[in-house]
Formats: structure tokens, C-alpha cells, sequence
């Protein structure tokens, strides 16, 4: 079906799907010179993941929730931030010169062969591109020495009797594209997908259950900020029900019920955050020396390089932490590969902090005080609760805490949990005094402005 022929376009570099590294390195490559194929899947994807169905939509209609805009209203400004940064994404590569927005499924026919299929724009269409007797002639084939795989991830909806044909069910991507919200939302999982929906959609009035099949609630985190975290999330409403096997899903006329071990929940929607799995269905790899894990991830060395010459893999389809700033910082890596020297790779990120953004939200870079202590650290805990920062009386919102772990040898941060308002900005500062071995005696005594959130580090590293 594909050859090397005269049809065959070459290019410098091929990125296959259009995420966060892949846009940014093509228009790096541009920069150099370089003739760049961004192939991309679905025109609704221009931009990527974040942009257009996670971050970006879910946390303005997070920020949305708490100034108070119903919810129909969050949808239609969620809508035109989409909207505009869908478009501004796709000219930012499409203008220029060098590369070309090629649209439709990728799939490998070689190491260093791409061929691009039509796109029914449908999750199918991955699959059809996988099964020869399926297989359309492609649209183009296209070769390049380098090609990168950037094709992300996509929810796992798992085998549970009656979910899959449920029309109530949905996962993240549906959720941000409702055109009501459902009164009453059921949600399997119990993860950051979870937290975040279930936070947010009962800010919005929904009435939301929360089904996770394990017995804790954020079990990485440090205990007493989950247990206050998990404590706030009830006090707001939010049914919990943890070590709970969901048995099947059955629906009804206008609503859905979901079957479990705890009993029946019924709801106008059902919400699936069981995970998302690296997305290498339909891309050909058995074409390939490209080798993948047992989750389906692409396997990538240190320096993001396949098993087979010239590919590499980014972003969340090599594995590991799913985050726009991971994939941000691959592009950084490939960067470091192909046109500076090398001195890049995974292994020297530094501190990568996170946020759950629930309401207040919940960051965290280094260690617990368990981590450190079962690493056998000499370390010391210290702790400030958000109600004694005077700026919480500016938010209007008493909760929260926050703690810091230092290494008594070193006198260095080894680890921060930062559970309130505004800690999705904070816990950049502590990454970076961790980053660069600041001793936590210079927080403890810098100047910060007042009043704000950060000056109650001069409190939490008073240790
Ligand atoms: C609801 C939700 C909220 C999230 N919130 C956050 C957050 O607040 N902060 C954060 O850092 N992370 C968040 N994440 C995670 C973040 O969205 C991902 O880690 C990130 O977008 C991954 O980017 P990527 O570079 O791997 O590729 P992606 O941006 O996923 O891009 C992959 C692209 O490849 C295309 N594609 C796939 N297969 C093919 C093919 N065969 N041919 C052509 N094109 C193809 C896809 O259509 C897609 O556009 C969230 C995720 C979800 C689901
Ligand atoms: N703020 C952020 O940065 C942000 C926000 C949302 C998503 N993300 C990324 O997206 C990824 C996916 O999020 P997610 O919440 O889907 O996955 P997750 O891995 O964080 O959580 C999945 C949860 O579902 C539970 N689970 C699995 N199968 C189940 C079942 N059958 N019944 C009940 N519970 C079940 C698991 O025990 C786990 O707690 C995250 O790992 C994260 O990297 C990041």
C-alpha cells in the first residue's frame, strides 16, 4: 500500500500529532532551517490536548466556578478560549514557511516512513489506519530522518458491564463540552480527573459522587493536607465512596445508575477518570524497531530516543508523568539534542512540582516528611495553617495548610505541600530555591511583598 516513490515527500522532521513539544520544536526547527511535516489528526486538536479538551478548558471553567458564573456561561467563555487558541496554535506553525500542517492519521510503514491517512475526526479513525482491511490508500507518505512522536494519551474507559454504551458516560473530553450540566454527576475514579470534575462541578450545583476503587484519596500526598483536603471537599458537598468495586452500569429513560459494592448511585451523567493510557493504537509501530512498555508507551532513553534510529518520543506517550510542562520540557530536551549540545535529558529536569486544582488547590514539589524520613533524611517538618495568613482574609478563604520539609544537614528544602489559595503559583518559588540549593534560611528571611500568599514562607521555613 505505501512505497518509497516519487510520491513520497521528504522532510527534515516529522512530528506526528500536535502537542505541546511537538509545536513548540517545529517552530524551533523552523528557526534552524528546517523543513518540518506537523501531522495532525483532528483539526479540533490544532494546539494539542491542553489547549483544546484539558488544562486550559477545565481550569477556566474552574476560575469560572468560583467568581460565580453559571455554568452556561462558563461553557460559552470556556468556548471562545478554545476557540481563539485553537486558531492562534494552528497559524502559528501553518504561516510559516518551513513547516507544513499536514492533516490525518499517522501510521508508520518504516522505520522512516509516515503515512498519512484521512481522519473521520473520530476516535475510530485511529484503529481504521491500524487494520489493513480497513486501510484507505493514504493521503500522502512522507519521510524524514528524524521523526518524533507526540501523540499524547487517551482516557481508559474500562471493562465495566453497561459503561461503554451508556449515552450518559463521558470522559473528560465530553464533560467540557456539555450543554447543560448534569444535576446529579456520578464519577468513576478517583485521581486528579476526578478531583478536579467533582470540585468543579459541584462549585457549578451538580451533586456529585466520587466511586474509587482504592481505599485512600490522593495516597502520595502528605497525609493531614489529604485528610483536610478530602474534609473540605465533603464539607462542600461532594459524596465520597472509597473501596468500591463498580459493578455495572445501567440506563434509564433520563437518568443512569451505577451498580456497585456500596450500593446503587443514580445520576444524569457519568463521568470516566480511570486514567489515560499512552495513545500508540493505530500508528503502525509493528512496522517499526520502535519498541513499547506494558502500558502501550513508547520506550525513550534519557535523551527521548527510540529503540529505532531517528524517532523519538515526547510528551505523554513516552509514559510517566502526564503534565503540559513535561512535554514543554522534552521539546527542551530535543532541543538540547539536535542543535545544542546535548547537555539536556530526563534525567535533569529538576524538581517537578504539581498542582490538583481543586478549590483551594492542592501543590506539591520534593517530599513528604514520610518520603524523606523512609529515605532515612535527618529532616524537620514545619507548618503554617492558611488562616493565619493575613492575606486569607483578602480571598475570603480560611482553608488550607501549608508545609515544608528541610534537611537539617543541608539546611536545604527537600520537599513543600501547599494546600490553599494560590499555591499553584507558590510552589514555582520552592521548586526553584530547591533547583538551585538556596539554603531555606534565605526564604525564611527575604522580603516579601504584603500582603500576599508568599510572605507566609517567612513563617513556614521559621524552623
Ligand atoms: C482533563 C485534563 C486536565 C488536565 N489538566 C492539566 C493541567 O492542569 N496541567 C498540566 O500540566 N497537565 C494537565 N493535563 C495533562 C496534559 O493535558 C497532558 O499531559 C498534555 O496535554 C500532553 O501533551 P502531549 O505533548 O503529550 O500531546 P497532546 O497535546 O496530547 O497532543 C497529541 C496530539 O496528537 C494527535 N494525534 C494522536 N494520534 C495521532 C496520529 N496517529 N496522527 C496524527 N495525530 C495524532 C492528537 O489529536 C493530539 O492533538 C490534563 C489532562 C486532562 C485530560
Ligand atoms: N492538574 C493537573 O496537572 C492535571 C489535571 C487532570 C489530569 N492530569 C493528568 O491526567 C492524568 C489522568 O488523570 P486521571 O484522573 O484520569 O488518572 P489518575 O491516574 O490520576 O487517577 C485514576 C484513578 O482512578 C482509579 N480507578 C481506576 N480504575 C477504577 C475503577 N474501575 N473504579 C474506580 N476507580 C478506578 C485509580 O485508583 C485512580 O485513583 C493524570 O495522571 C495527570 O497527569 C493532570
Amino acid at each position: 500500500m505505501t512505497s518509497m516513490d516519487q510520491t513520497t515527500q521528504q522532510y527534515d522532521i516529522i512530528i506526528i500529532g500536535f502537542g505541546k513539544a511537538g509545536k513548540t520544536f517545529a517552530k524551533a526547527a523552523s528557526k534552524q532551517g528546517k523543513k518540518v511535516a506537523a501531522v495532525e489528526r483532528s483539526a479540533a486538536m490544532y494546539g494539542g490536548t491542553c489547549i483544546n479538551i484539558a488544562c486550559i478548558p477545565s481550569k477556566t471553567m474552574v476560575m469560572a466556578s468560583n467568581q460565580g458564573l453559571s455554568f452556561d456561561d462558563a461553557m460559552a467563555r470556556k468556548h471562545s478560549v478554545v476557540t481563539a487558541l485553537n486558531g492562534k496554535n494552528y497559524h502559528m506553525l501553518a504561516d510559516d514557511e518551513n513547516i507544513d500542517v499536514i492533516d490525518g492519521v499517522a501510521r508508520f510503514a518504516s522505520n522512516n516512513v509516515v503515512d498519512v491517512f484521512a481522519s473521520d475526526e473520530s476516535d475510530e479513525s485511529d484503529a481504521a489506519a491500524a487494520d489493513p482491511a480497513h486501510a484507505q490508500k493514504p493521503l500522502r507518505t512522507l519521510t524524514a530522518e528524524r521523526i518524533i512522536i507526540n501523540t499524547g494519551a487517551t482516557s481508559i474507559v474500562p471493562d465495566i458491564p453497561g459503561l461503554r454504551d451508556s449515552r450518559y458516560m463521558l470522559t473528560s473530553t465530553e464533560a467540557l463540552d456539555l450543554e447543560h450540566m448534569p444535576k446529579r454527576t456520578v464519577i468513576i475514579g478517583g485521581g486528579y480527573i476526578a478531583l478536579e470534575f467533582a470540585s468543579m462541578l459541584n462549585t457549578f450545583g451538580s451533586e456529585v459522587t466520587v466511586l474509587e476503587r482504592s481505599e485512600k484519596l490522593m495516597p502520595r500526598e502528605d497525609a493531614e493536607i489529604a485528610a483536610q483536603a478530602v474534609a473540605d471537599l465533603k464539607a462542600a458537598g461532594i459524596h465520597f465512596e472509597l473501596g468500591v468495586d463498580t459493578l455495572s452500569v445501567e440506563d434509564g429513560e433520563s437518568t443512569v445508575t451505577v451498580h456497585t459494592s456500596a450500593g446503587d448511585f443514580e445520576g444524569e451523567a457519568v463521568l470516566v477518570a480511570t486514567g489515560r493510557r499512552p495513545r500508540t493504537e493505530g500508528l503502525g509501530l509493528e512496522n517499526t524497531d520502535i519498541r513499547t512498555g506494558e502500558r502501550g508507551e513508547v520506550l525513550v532513553n534519557e535523551k527521548l530516543e527510540t529503540t529505532a534510529p531517528g524517532v523519538y518520543a515526547v510528551g505523554d506517550v513516552k509514559g510517566g508523568l502526564q503534565f503540559t510542562y513535561i512535554s514543554l520540557d522534552d521539546f527542551r530536551i530535543l532541543r538540547s539534542q539536535f542543535f545544542g549540545q546535548g547537555e539536556r535529558t530526563t534525567a535533569n529536569r529538576g524538581h517537578i512540582p504539581y498542582s490538583v486544582f481543586i478549590t483551594p488547590t492542592l501543590s506539591r514539589v520534593g517530599l513528604t516528611f514520610a518520603q524523606a524520613q523512609e529515605r532515612g533524611l535527618d529532616v524537620v517538618e514545619n507548618a503554617v495553617p492558611v488562616n493565619t495568613i493575613p492575606r486569607h482574609k483578602i480571598n475570603n478563604d480560611p482553608r488550607g495548610l501549608f508545609k515544608v520539609v528541610v534537611d537539617r544537614s543541608t539546611k536545604e528544602i527537600v520537599g513543600a505541600s501547599l494546600y490553599g489559595a494560590q499555591s499553584e503559583e507558590l510552589i514555582n518559588y520552592l521548586k526553584m530555591a530547591m533547583d538551585n540549593h538556596i539554603p531555606y534560611t534565605y526564604v525564611r528571611d527575604a522580603i516579601f511583598t504584603h500582603p500576599t500568599m508568599s510572605e507566609s514562607f517567612n513563617d513556614l521555613l521559621n524552623i
